[in-house]
């Protein structure tokens, strides 16, 4: 089955609080959004990549990014939308009504997911459908209310964080997206828009090293994974 990437960068990074939007920044002298785009151009599995971004950004990209990637034929460009999902969604019209296989939707500002992590979500979304990578949450979650307080100890039995990728059937996906804008639904992923469908979507179990870089404290953390990820 034939596999698209969809690569979401349209967002503002306003929680960085940079001059320069996240996905441009670069990580050991590469840019991250090009090192995220590398680890899906690398993959056997994916044969095409829309790639989401801000229009006013279009020419930089091309100018700029597109000659640091191998294969960059393989990538289209689709315009950012206000929300993340408002990107997925653009990305889907670009990949248009006849592409038939898997679509991996995946963060541009998730540079460290493994070739090895990649090829078992896509698997599991070959098989099941809807397939996300997360891991169990590791640390003790408290919900807090009014003055910082806490108001209570959640238990963490069954807890997952949800990372990207996260592979579905083409259809699936785009009927989700579609059934969300008509209700009004703003969701932080896709597996949310697909789980209110009623369709059981697969966990497979990512790693810690895939972190979305969102604050200056991950730039920190993600400059200790470069080792593993040199190119
Ligand atoms: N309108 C948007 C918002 C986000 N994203 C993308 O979704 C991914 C995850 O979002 P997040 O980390 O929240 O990025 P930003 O929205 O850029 O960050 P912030 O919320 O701090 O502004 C990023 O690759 C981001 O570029 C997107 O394509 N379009
Ligand atoms: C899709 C996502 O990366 C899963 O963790 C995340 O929900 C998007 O990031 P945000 O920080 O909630 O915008």
């Amino acid at each position: 089955m034939q596999i698209a990437a969809i690569i979401v960068a349209g967002g503002k990074g306003l929680r960085m609080g940079a001059d320069t939007r996240k996905q441009y920044l670069e990580l050991g002298g590469i840019p991250i959004l090009v090192r995220t785009l590398r680890r899906f151009l690398a993959c056997p599995q994916v044969d095409r990549i829309v790639l989401a971004a801000p229009a006013d950004d279009f020419s930089f990209i091309q100018s700029d990014l597109f000659p640091l990637l191998p294969e960059r034929h393989r990538i289209v460009l689709a315009p950012g939308g206000a929300e993340r999902q408002g990107s997925v969604y653009n990305a889907l019209i670009t990949l248009g009504p006849d592409f038939e296989g898997l679509v991996a939707v995946h963060d541009g500002v998730r540079p460290f997911v493994s070739p090895e992590e990649l090829r078992r979500v896509c698997e599991a979304g070959q098989r099941f459908g809807a397939a996300i990578l997360a891991v169990p949450a590791f640390e003790t979650l408290k919900r807090v209310g009014d003055e910082e307080t806490i108001a209570g100890t959640l238990s963490r039995e069954g807890l997952w964080m949800a990372q990207t990728p996260q592979v579905f059937r083409c259809d699936l996906l785009a009927a989700a997206h579609e059934q969300a804008r008509e209700n009004g639904v703003l969701g932080t992923d896709d597996a949310s828009l697909v789980e209110r469908m009623g369709v059981p979507v697969r966990v497979v179990t990512g790693s810690r090293c895939n972190i979305k870089i969102t604050t200056p404290d991950d730039l920190d953390l993600a400059a200790l994974f470069l080792p593993r990820f040199p190119f």
